[in-house]
């Protein structure tokens, strides 16, 4: 029997592994991490990540052919295949800080198991495309599986091996194989590509609202080009998730360490432009409210990066809360899944710390105090000056603005970071509304948000 086992059981190791092990019964799989905590979660009935689909996988293989374990070397020394999904952080100092991966948790991984396995093994690059909130249905059918090797003969058996394993369920012409640099350099484009039609979209939506068109329909128009495409051009706050920047900063590094500063610029505007729209939202906010938000209630609908997941890694609602903090505000905030030691954590935490396994954060021994956490949406609300939606819960598509209205502040302001709701409703029921992109409401065209 072929044994796998994957280190690391965060958000790509857990759901990956669970869906091979359920395509492939012959295969038995081992999950594993240095944390105690996580792997207990896993042997829960209350799993360490949200991922609709998730929990039904994880039942049907768990004790069968799939375990989690903290018992990593046992695990590894016993393995034919070993996945490596751990930690890799943007580095925050020394050499390519800000930019290059921290690959301390890469190295650790790859010491234990030549220390268990010894050195004769082949190394791939296996890059993960799931997209959180649809992690499932991602790896039941991907648009590709992507696997580079070395082009000597062991590498190539090493190719075949794995190609193996996704062949179970995978069709053979979707499993791409490369050489290392072209599967590494695969992934950073993929994402730089995605996050780069989030700016497009984003950029034009700041003239958008300077010229009176409405992104939504700019974006329909551009994306029937059928050589563009309609997908990902949803204007928003910004991007968030754990790698579009950090996979983006990576880029940047390399091209710089290639002697390519121009190719660098040029990859370095998209998070330029996605740190723009986050500023460009708080300054609309502030601006609007008579330009103070001091010691005024602002509830935050949303707080993960995107729906469907309770992951908060680089989420905009961070930069959000932050610059709404900064003016004096007293922010409420409800997500249907985050709790509220995740959001003081996010709140307090330095830049990129999150990236680090949860053991190892620094934790600050002061909450904000300015933040309420609350578990829904009337509450959060309730007396609340304005609102913000910052994350695409399809419950926020169907709340009871005009109970919501009744009970707040006036005047009453919504301001919409995923254009979700119907503007012209609220407009009706009284709301000053901001909507990212769309045509300005008469009130917020007399308050520039100049930055
Ligand atoms: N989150 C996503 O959607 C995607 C992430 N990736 C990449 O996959 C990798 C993993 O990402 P996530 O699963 O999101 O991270 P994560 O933070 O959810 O999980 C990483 C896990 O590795 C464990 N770990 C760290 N060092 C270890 C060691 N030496 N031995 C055993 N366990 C160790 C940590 O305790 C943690 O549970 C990263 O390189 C990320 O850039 C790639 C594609 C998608
Ligand atoms: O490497 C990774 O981590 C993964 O990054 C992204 O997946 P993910 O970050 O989970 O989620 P996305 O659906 O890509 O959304 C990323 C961010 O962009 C935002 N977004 C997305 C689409 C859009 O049109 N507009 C927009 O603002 C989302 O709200 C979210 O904040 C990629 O889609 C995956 O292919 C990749 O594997």
């Amino acid at each position: 029997m072929v044994k796998i086992c994957c280190i690391g059981a965060g958000y790509v190791g857990g759901p990956t592994m669970a869906v091979i092990a359920l395509k492939c019964p012959s295969i038995e799989v081992a999950v594993v991490d240095i944390s105690v905590s996580r792997i207990n979660a896993w042997n829960s009935d209350q799993l360490p990540i949200y991922e609709p689909g998730l929990d039904d996988v994880v039942k049907q293989c768990r004790g069968k052919n799939l375990f989690f374990s903290t018992e990593v070397e046992k695990h590894v020394s016993e393995a034919d295949i070993v996945f490596v999904s751990v930690n890799t952080p943007t580095k925050t100092r020394g050499l390519g800080a800000g930019k290059a991966a921290d690959l301390t948790y890469w190295e650790s991984a790859a010491r234990m198991i030549a220390d268990v396995k010894g050195i004769n093994f082949q190394i791939l690059s296996n890059p993960e495309f799931l997209a959180e909130g649809t992690a499932i249905p991602d790896l039941f059918n991907p648009d590709r599986v992507l696997i580079g090797g070395r082009e000597t003969p062991e590498g190539q058996k090493a190719i075949e091996a794995l190609k193996d394993v996704y062949s179970h369920w995978v069709p053979e012409e979707r499993i791409l194989c490369t050489n290392l640099w072209s599967a590494e350099l695969s992934k950073l484009a993929a994402n730089a590509f995605l996050a780069q039609r989030i700016s497009s979209v984003n950029a034009m939506s700041a003239l958008c609202e300077a010229t009176g068109a409405d992104v939504t329909e700019v974006s329909y128009a551009v994306g029937k080009d059928t050589r563009i495409g309609p997908k990902f051009l949803n204007a928003s706050v910004g991007f968030g998730g754990s790698c579009f920047q950090k996979d983006i900063l990576n880029l940047v590094y390399i091209c710089e360490c290639n002697g390519l500063p121009e190719v660098a610029e040029y990859w370095k505007q998209v998070i330029k432009i996605n740190d723009y729209q986050k500023s460009r939202f708080v300054n609309r906010i502030v601006s609007s409210m008579f330009n103070t938000v001091s010691n005024k209630k602002v509830a935050i609908l949303g707080f993960a990066f995107k729906k469907d997941t309770g992951d908060t890694r680089e989420t905009p609602a961070i930069d959000v809360c932050k610059g709404l903090l900064g003016d004096n505000a007293r922010v409420s905030i409800y997500d249907p899944q985050v709790t509220e030691d995740q959001i003081q954590r996010d709140l307090t935490m330095n830049k990129f710390d999150w990236d680090h396994p949860l053991h190892l954060q620094p934790m600050s021994p002061t909450a904000v105090k300015q933040v309420s956490v609350v578990w829904d949406a009337y509450t959060a609300t309730k007396d609340a000056h304005g609102v913000c939606i910052l994350t695409e819960w399809d419950e926020f598509k169907t709340l009871d603005y005009q109970r919501i209205y009744d009970n707040m502040q006036k005047p009453a302001f919504i301001f919409d970071g995923r254009n979700i709701v119907n503007v012209d409703k609220l407009r009706e029921i009284g709301f000053i509304v901001y909507s990212i992109g769309k045509p300005l409401d008469a009130w917020l065209k007399d308050m520039p948000a100049v930055a």
